[in-house]
């Protein structure tokens, strides 16, 4: 197990800086996701943590010790990409082997411990077939398994899981979980699917644009994202976020949202922040799984506009134009497309954020 620790760190090629700015400390046997749209830096990010890149400034450490400098063959990583690179000329047994061999491990125990992988990934029935002849799925599995043979303290992963099915692809997600607690390795997972990373990662790391955005436990980057891009990017659908206005009523800061025309009651320790800085452009946030049937004569009363249902929840779609919101319930809804009903959010899970910067609006 390592700590690895990214100081300011920026990437140029050339005139483009593709890594404006990252401070980041991944804790010894973490599973960190870094996770963003396609071209916000975390392949830069990752090439640079496994010493396929050089920082142009900042200094990534492994345990204090700087790795400016050091190879990438002496940093103790293991990566897998996307594009799995396996031996096609080999079976197998050879490929989980390979890396065992080179450090020049005893026959024995390189037996040994193919078969434990094997074992672990399923791979058993195929130990004697030519890699060539493998799946697209079996042979990421045949890739991840060829790196953590040799048991890196660090395990770097660059979206192992995007050339393969939908079905593969939720079975790898449980067992990359599994791998990571059985070896305690310190995990670098890249990807832009936010489900990888909220069901696999003990925190994630959101980017974009060269910037990290916010670290955090799934939970916390999913209950509060400090700017509406994290509200946006996290959870699936997105959270809803509707602009408005804050303005004083006999109720306290209220915030007006405007097409929806309702007036949404703010939290007296947000308020507080929003005077204080003189903000008055909002956007009010809430998630869909927040929201809420009410009864007649509460919450907001909207119209039904479309129902999708996917298994057993069901995204019901309120409104039209701007001010539209979703919802999503456990279970089937007793609602219909074209009627009317009253929604509120659950007490407590509205966020706000100042529209002219898209930060967070927090209690000070
Ligand atoms: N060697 C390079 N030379 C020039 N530009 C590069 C180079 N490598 C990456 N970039 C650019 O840097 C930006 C970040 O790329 P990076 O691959 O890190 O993004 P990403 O978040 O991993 O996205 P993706 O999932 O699409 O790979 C992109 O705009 C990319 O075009």
């Amino acid at each position: 197990m390592t700590a690895i620790h990214l100081e300011n760190l920026v990437k140029r090629f050339g005139a483009f800086t593709a890594l404006k700015t990252m401070d980041l400390e991944i804790r010894d046997g973490e599973f960190m996701a870094l996770l963003g749209p396609s071209g916000c830096g975390k392949s830069t990010t990752m090439n640079m943590i496994a010493g396929m890149e050089q920082p142009s400034e900042g200094r990534i450490t492994f345990d204090g010790r700087d790795m400016n400098g050091v190879a990438m063959g002496r940093r103790g990583v293991g990566f897998v990409f996307q594009n799995y690179a396996i031996f096609t000329h080999m079976n197998v047994y050879d490929n989980l082997a390979y890396g065992l061999k080179v450090r020049g491990t005893p026959a024995s125990e390189i037996d040994r411990r193919v078969k434990a992988m094997a074992d672990f990934l399923q791979l058993t029935p195929m130990l004697d077939k030519p890699s060539a002849k493998l799946s697209v799925n079996i042979l990421q599995r045949l890739a991840i398994g060829r790196s953590a043979i040799v048991e890196p303290a660090i395990f770097l992963l660059d979206e192992p899981l995007s050339n393969v099915d939908a079905a593969f692809r939720a079975v790898m997600r449980t067992e990359l979980k599994h791998l990571q607690r059985q070896f305690r390795q310190t995990m670098v997972y890249v990807t832009h699917d936010q489900l990888e990373a909220m069901t696999m990662a003990d925190r994630i790391a959101v980017m974009d644009h060269g910037v990290l955005q916010q670290v955090g436990t799934p939970l916390e980057v999913y209950n509060d994202p400090v700017n509406l891009f994290v509200a946006d990017f996290i959870g699936s659908p997105g959270m809803n976020l509707l602009k408005g206005v804050l303005a004083d009523s006999d109720r306290g800061l209220v915030a007006d949202l405007g097409a929806l025309g309702i007036t949404a009651p703010i939290d007296p320790a947000l308020s507080a922040t929003a005077r204080k800085h003189g903000i008055r452009e909002v956007v009010y946030g809430f998630r869909p799984e927040r929201v809420v049937l009410a009864g007649a004569g509460q919450g907001i009363a909207m119209p039904v506009t479309f129902i999708e249902r996917i298994g057993a929840r069901t995204v019901v779609h309120f409104g039209d134009g701007e001010q539209r919101v979703k919802a999503v319930f456990d279970n089937d809804v007793a609602v219909q497309t074209g009627e009317t009903v009253h929604v509120a959010v659950e007490p407590g899970f509205a966020r706000l954020f100042d529209a002219a910067t898209g930060v967070a609006i927090r209690e000070v």
